[in-house]
């Protein structure tokens, strides 16, 4: 199957200047990444805050265009697109932000913020059609009955319902992908899983493609459990591969860390000091990455190579590795309880 989305060596180096005069630093907040999205298929992007992930979502749907590198939709360079072409992506890939607060006119009742895209892009004819397609969106993200919703603004609502709203306006257009950035990070914990099981719903009955952008890799585990995952540390991509696979043999030093400071629901387990294998728990800045292999200095198992030379992803098993001693990265297993 060909990929819908295509990174191709993609970077997004910001430039930062201290004070109206000082130096200018670059911010490489993503740096020569590759990726395949296909159609239908369901990614998880995780990493610490701070890695990349917002700005790789962003270079996806097209509200950052990359400083370097090429980003593919079914197949054309986006950047060398006609304009039908270039809006017919923007409408195909669209993003639901981590703040739907933020990403709803305070001042539009639901049934106007809904209404709008559709009746602008000419999805629906006249404001009949409009109004009977908003109760069908409505419908769909579960906000029923519909009638009561239309006319509420966004702050009479709980953060679950407006983050629903916000995903009924993606759905909207029509899209083939989606880039969720952790649209359930700001709702409360009893209506994540709701949130998590409707875009899992919209994924299987649309066949939309979903990027799931996140930090916590239970919920990335939970609705990405036939898709793949994508591991991101200080702006580059160090694993992906099969969900299932990587995070039950992780490979990366990275992920294998990462993996460890998850909570188990085990009391025995819960009370064991679990020490994490990182010789150092300092985040680097992505404003001045260490040389090499960027997680050289908090990896045990990193030697000179990996001071010196960065790593290339290369293929391992399903997926992709970038570490330079991945052969001889012992084994990762869940802590035992004795
Ligand atoms: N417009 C910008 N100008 C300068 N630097 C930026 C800009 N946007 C992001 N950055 C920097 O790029 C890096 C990556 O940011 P990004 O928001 O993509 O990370 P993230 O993994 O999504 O983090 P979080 O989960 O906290 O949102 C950060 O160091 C951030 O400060």
């Amino acid at each position: 199957m060909n990929p819908i989305i295509e990174l191709k060596n993609v970077s997004m180096i910001f430039e930062k200047r201290s004070g109206i005069f000082g130096p200018v630093s670059h911010i490489g907040a993503v740096v020569d990444v590759s990726l395949e999205v296909y159609p239908g298929e369901i990614l998880a992007l995780v990493g610490e805050s701070g890695c990349g992930k917002t700005t790789l979502g962003k270079i996806v749907t097209g509200l950052y265009k990359p400083t370097h590198g090429q980003l593919f939709f079914e197949g054309k360079d986006v950047y060398k697109m006609n304009k039908e072409e270039f809006d017919n992506y923007r409408n195909s890939v669209q993003m639901v932000q981590q703040d739907a607060f933020a990403a709803l006119n305070p001042a539009r009742t639901i049934y106007q913020s809904l209404s709008a895209p559709i009746l602008q892009k000419k999805l629906v004819k006249n404001t009949k059609e409009a109004y009977e397609r908003v109760c069908e969106l409505l419908k769909i993200v579960e906000l029923t009955p519909p009638e009561q919703f239309l006319e509420k603004y966004p702050h009479q609502l709980s953060g679950g319902q407006r983050q629903r709203v916000t995903m009924a306006r993606a759905i909207s257009l029509n899209p083939k992908v989606i880039v969720a950035d952790e649209p359930v990070s700001m709702i409360d914990v009893s209506l994540r899983l709701a949130m998590l099981n409707l875009m899992a719903s919209l994924n299987k009955s649309m066949n939309i493609a979903f990027i799931y952008i996140t930090h916590d890799l239970s919920t990335a585990r939970y609705i990405a459990q036939n898709g793949r995952m994508a591991v991101m540390y200080l702006g580059k991509i160090v694993e992906q591969g099969n969900v299932q696979e990587i995070l039950s043999n992780p490979r990366h030093p990275y992920l294998q860390a990462l993996l460890t400071a998850v909570p188990v629901p085990n009391p025995k387990i819960a009370k064991m000091k679990r020490k994490l294998p990182l010789k150092s728990l300092e985040m680097p800045s992505v404003a001045n990455p260490p040389k090499g292999c960027r997680f050289n200095p908090r990896c045990p198992y990193a030697d000179k190579k990996c001071e010196e030379v960065e790593p290339e992803m290369v293929k391992l098993g399903s997926g992709f590795i970038a570490c330079h001693n991945y052969e001889k990265v012992p084994k990762w297993e869940l802590p035992k309880a004795n």
